[in-house]
């Protein structure tokens, strides 16, 4: 399996956002995330609000750069490469999507211009040669040639957004991360836009990291699910088996309350509310909220633990049984 970009140990750490109570705050984003991803697969990124999706996203990218930890590309330390070579390459190798169109496009650019400046900020080809490709590029993602010189804001939301899957694709990248990318997006033109991005990356090869809320759409796009839990990456799972088959109990719980995937079922109750990524609790992150936890938990951080199936690992010291199914855990107890 080759590894178009392996995370290992990577920590963000951001200053509070001022205006708050504790302006010396730290927000704990991500912490400790290992994660590898291969040429052709889609891995699905899901946790509540918060969680650090976003911040996993952008280190994986190149745009956030850890403070500890290393980011390779094929294999290349990212951040120990001279600036304008880690450019070059994350300009080259990356393409990202934002959940937003309206503002990730600039509204004063044609749509030829949006595609076009890829092309010209890392030169590839001739000037012609640039005008083929972005020809090519609208054909690509759907968009018909007459588009090429409409502002986005003559562009319907599904149509913006084809533009920016263009864009993300312009230099041919192994990786496209796609963050919430429908959900800014009209209902009707949600699974359009999905279809898109499944063909685009059959066809082109691609590795695809997808982040959303909507955990029936991950499940359904992806080959492996990661869980995030307050900063911290806490199950990576198959994605086909992810309902009955997850160890750690907080996926169970998130996938419990997810309407339509186990319905009729009570969600899993949780207690309490997810505690500040400023104050993280000690040892494991969601032992505040967790039925199983008792004092290990409270005290160590489990370390992964690979589950039967291969692909599946989770850091929990009180895995939910393997063969125990999440709509029993719902039940409450006798
Ligand atoms: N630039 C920043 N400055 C301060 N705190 C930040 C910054 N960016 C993110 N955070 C905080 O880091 C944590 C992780 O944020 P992140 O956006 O990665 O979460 P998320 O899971 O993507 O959330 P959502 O699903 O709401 O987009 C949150 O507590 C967030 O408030």
């Amino acid at each position: 399996m080759t590894a178009v970009v392996e995370v290992r140990d990577a920590h963000v750490v951001h200053k509070a956002r001022s205006g708050g109570l504790f302006r010396r705050d730290r927000v704990y984003a991500l912490t400790g995330a290992d994660l590898c991803v291969a040429a052709g697969e889609t891995v699905g990124v899901v946790g509540e609000s918060g969680c650090g999706k976003s911040t996993l996203a952008k280190v994986l990218v190149g745009i956030q750069r850890p403070a500890a930890g290393t980011v390779a590309f094929g294999g290349q330390d990212l951040w120990a490469m001279p600036p304008a070579e880690r450019r070059a390459a994350v300009g080259a190798g990356t393409g990202m999507i934002f959940q937003d169109p309206s503002t990730a496009l600039n509204r004063r650019l044609t749509v030829r211009r949006i595609l076009r400046d890829p092309l010209d900020v890392h030169q590839r080809g001739s000037r012609p040669e640039r005008e083929d490709r972005v020809r090519e590029l609208m054909g690509l993602v759907g968009l018909p040639p007459a588009l090429a010189d409409a502002l986005p804001g003559q562009l319907s939301g599904g149509q913006r957004q084809r533009v920016a899957i263009a864009r993300a694709l312009a230099l041919d990248p192994a990786l496209v991360v796609a963050d919430e990318p429908t959900s800014a997006l009209d209902v009707s033109v949600r699974a359009q836009i999905l279809n898109l991005l499944l063909d685009l990356k059959e066809r082109l090869g691609l590795a695809l990291v997808f982040v959303s809320h909507d955990i029936q759409t991950v499940r359904r796009m992806s080959d492996r699910v990661i869980t995030m839990y307050l900063g911290r990456i806490v199950e990576e799972t198959p994605a086909g088996r992810v309902i009955d088959a997850a160890r750690h109990p907080y996926t169970r719980a998130l996938f419990s309350a997810t309407p339509g995937l186990l319905d009729p079922i009570d969600p899993i109750p949780l207690s309490g509310p997810v505690p500040s990524a400023t104050r993280p609790p000690s040892g494991c992150p969601f032992r505040t909220r967790c039925w199983k936890a008792d004092e290990t938990c409270a005290q160590v951080m489990p370390g992964f633990s690979a589950a039967s199936q291969p692909g599946h690992r989770y850091r929990c010291h009180h895995p939910v049984e393997e063969d125990q199914s999440t709509r029993d855990l719902a039940r409450p107890e006798p």
